[in-house]
């Protein structure tokens, strides 16, 4: 039976708790925040412009979602199938996969919003 519906706000702190969770859980998660850190921190000292700026918010906020659906999926896979099985092992590999592209895409993204930046500064230095 479905619970009766949430106001607003409990929904929102259902899925801030969900968030919550996913960073005292994940090792994981700590480490994409910290590299999202310094990444933000390199940007202000770079005084980067506004698009470079939304590309950087692209590239974190993708990591991090993909980091919390995986949370979800082994949260139920192992609801579902505490059990070794063969479905259980695609169902983790493959939502472990999606960080891993998400990641793979984030740091592409993160060269091509840095090189020019980085060349300019290091040739202010020379
Ligand atoms: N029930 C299962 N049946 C089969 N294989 C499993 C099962 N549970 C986990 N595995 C295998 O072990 C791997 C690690 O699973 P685990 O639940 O420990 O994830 P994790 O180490 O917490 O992942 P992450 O580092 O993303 O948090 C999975 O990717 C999968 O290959």
């Amino acid at each position: 039976m479905k619970p009766h519906r949430h106001s607003l706000y409990r929904t929102f702190a259902n899925a801030a708790a969900g968030v919550v969770h996913a960073f005292k859980t994940e090792r994981n998660m700590k480490i994409h925040a910290a590299a999202a850190l310094m990444v933000f921190i390199a940007a202000a000292l770079l005084q980067l412009d506004l698009i470079r700026w939304l590309f950087l918010l692209l590239a974190v906020g993708l990591v991090f979602t993909a980091e919390l659906i995986n949370t979800a999926i082994e949260a139920v896979v192992d609801l579902v199938s505490p059990q070794v099985h063969p479905y259980a092992r695609i169902a983790k590999d493959t939502a472990a996969g999606a960080v891993l592209v998400a990641a793979i895409v984030a740091v592409g993204i993160g060269i091509g919003v840095f090189y020019e930046p980085i060349r300019g500064w290091i040739g202010s230095l020379l």
